[in-house]
């Protein structure tokens, strides 16, 4: 923070201000629009060591921020027992407590909810401290007040509703956010309720509990509904979709986590409802998955054919063994070492978002995904559609032109994000972005059982898993993939229609010939066709998340800031 920023924020017009007992002294505490602090110490002087993460560490001054409160409440009797006698002392005097839950940074991008317990004068002190800090928080409209959650019962080690119930729903009340909690009881439940029953209007986001099986079943559930309320055809690839208005939360429970860990750094489920709690919002791009002209999937992670598809495909047999399935079957499908042909035409990002190996990382605020979304804008179907009419005579289209490889392949990725999971921290494709409207596709050209190792084991350590020969990389709006025996791609035609250019393969179909393909794996569900064509739609869902947080905390540099500084709160 800067420490301009820190003027305005103490200086704004006080809502509440009292002498308070905190701890083992008596404080001002005083309340504005963003802050909650106290200093000034009444009685006792004791230096002690940092109390919120927030907060200047020195004794003479402390705060929280107010968008960082979870919630307030009146304290039963019981929490304001305490051995310490002069303490007690204190305590009899200011009987009535009250807790402020803020949230906290700790180490590897986790958070947690810590309370601060204040004691008051009287019960009408107390009633109009909890009440006016509630007030407060109930005016970040950023906020959600009520949420839908699904709760996969089977997602990871079986334990959702456990981590939903003990860890999530007690912070959720904290919070005053009210719930309808669904247990699904079959696959594609939680899809089918938001696509036809629920009334959106009546909640302010949805949360699944589960991994990326169930975060894509809402995703499903959210965008098609979202398109047949807007009368928005889906089996159009080039369609633009209407963006959905409700954020999504995901609380970890699955068996790779991927989406919830590239999103916030973490796959810990109280870090996940703080950021839902706190109102944060990540957009995410999102892929359509069409195979001849017909919708097949939405993607928001990992399209994979050859490695990661034989992965799945052998895994979904192996449920029973829980997360590590994808060992076992990783190792089996290793062995194999089966490799496909096939065709990939794609259409290349502009020049602006970078390239994957820029060691450009996304992170909260990324500037990459803020160009992604300018270029996305212009790119519109209406916007290139106005500029048409305006500029008839000069290019108006954003397609540029599409390449074309042929090959054999190990595997064929498009990370739309890093996909970061714990057993890839660094992710299928480190720098790729959340939110810039392209995803990085991964061409693994046949090579040998070694060579390939190498390959996968730079996935779980910091060396470059794209600088070896037979790896190549590209950052992509659209794609197309064609297998071998299958059909092919004998034209790629730039050919003008309805104002945009478009990119129309012309294929030959060899029916019933299915031999040397392998599956797509989509975010972890096996796709039923090999021939697929792929579409970056840019920022069309967004999350309760805020993208990884660059390396510090908000700690590190504020207290110095504030602490060598002489500054004094205008109350
Ligand atoms: C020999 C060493 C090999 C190590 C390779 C490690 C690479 C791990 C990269 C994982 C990439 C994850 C992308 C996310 C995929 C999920 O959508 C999907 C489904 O996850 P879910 O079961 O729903 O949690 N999981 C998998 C493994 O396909
Ligand atoms: N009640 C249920 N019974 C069976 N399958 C379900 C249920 N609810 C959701 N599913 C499906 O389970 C699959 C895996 O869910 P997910 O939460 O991703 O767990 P995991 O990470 O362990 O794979 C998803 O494809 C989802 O559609
Ligand atoms: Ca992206």
């Amino acid at each position: 923070m800067l420490i301009s920023e820190f003027f305005i924020m103490v200086n704004q017009p006080t809502l509440l201000s009292s002498q308070l007992f905190y701890e083992n002294r008596v404080v001002e505490v005083t309340l504005n629009r963003v802050m909650l602090g106290f200093w000034k110490e009444i009685e006792t002087r004791r230096k002690r060591s940092a109390s919120f993460n927030c907060i200047s560490k020195d004794a003479d001054h402390h705060f929280l921020l107010v968008s960082e409160i979870v919630g307030a409440r009146e304290t039963e009797e019981e929490d304001q027992t305490n051995k310490d006698g002069g303490r007690k002392h204190k305590v009899l005097l200011y009987p009535y407590a009250f807790t402020v839950s803020y949230t906290e940074r700790t180490k590897h991008h986790c958070w947690r909810c810590k309370d601060i317990i204040f004691h008051c004068l009287d019960e009408a002190q107390r009633q109009q401290w909890v009440q006016t800090i509630n007030n407060q928080l109930s005016l970040l409209s950023i906020r959600p007040k009520r949420l839908l959650v699904y709760i996969n019962p089977y997602s990871g080690k079986q334990r959702g509703k456990w981590i939903y119930e003990q860890r999530v729903a007690p912070l959720f009340s904290r919070a005053s956010i009210s719930t309808d909690v669904i247990v699904t009881e079959s696959a594609n439940h939680a899809r089918d309720h938001l696509k036809t029953e629920v009334d959106l209007k009546q909640c302010d986001g949805v949360v699944c509990v589960g991994g990326d099986g169930m975060f894509s079943e809402v995703v499903h559930g959210l965008v098609s509904r979202t398109q047949s309320d807007s009368r928005v055809d889906q089996n159009q690839p080039n369609q633009d979709l209407v963006p959905c208005a409700l954020r999504i939360g995901i609380i970890p429970a699955g068996s790779t986590d991927c989406i919830c860990y590239s999103t916030t750094g973490t796959n810990d489920p109280v870090t996940s409802a703080l950021h839902i709690i706190m109102g944060d919002s990540q957009p995410m791009d999102v892929c359509s998955v069409h195979h001849n002209n017909t919708f097949l999937r939405y993607s928001v992670s990992l399209l994979g054919y050859g490695f990661y598809g034989d992965v799945l495909t052998d895994s979904e047999r192996k449920r029973w063994m829980g997360p590590s399935r994808y060992d076992f079957s990783g190792l089996k499908t290793f062995l194999t070492h089966q490799y496909y042909e096939g065709t990939v035409a794609f259409l290349p990002a502009e020049d602006n978002l970078g390239n994957p190996r820029d060691k450009i990382k996304c992170r909260t605020g990324c500037h990459i995904c803020e160009q992604g979304a300018n270029n996305a804008h212009l790119l519109s179907g209406d916007h290139v559609h106005k500029m048409a009419e305006e500029n008839s005579d000069k290019e108006t289209s954003g397609d540029g032109v599409w390449r074309v490889i042929r090959g054999k392949f190990l595997a064929i990725n498009a990370a739309s994000m890093s996909c970061a999971c714990p057993r890839s921290p660094r992710g299928l494709s480190p720098y790729a972005h959340l939110a810039d409207g392209t995803t990085d596709l991964i061409l693994v050209r046949k090579a040998s059982r070694l060579d390939f190792l190498r390959h996968l084991i730079r996935h779980t350590n910091k060396d470059d898993q794209f600088d070896m020969s037979f790896v190549e990389v590209h950052r992509v709006r659209r794609f197309r993939f064609v297998p071998k025996h299958s059909s092919v791609i004998s034209e790629v035609d730039l050919s003008e229609t309805s104002g945009k250019k478009i990119c129309n393969q012309v294929c030959t179909a060899h029916p019933n010939d299915d031999t040397g393909h392998s599956n797509w794996n989509c975010d972890g569900e096996i796709l039923p066709h090999a021939d697929i064509q792929v579409s970056v739609h840019c920022q069309l869902i967004r999350l309760f998340a805020r993208g990884v947080e660059r390396g510090t905390t908000f700690d590190t540099y504020t207290c110095s800031v504030i602490e060598g500084s002489s500054l004094s709160w205008q109350a």
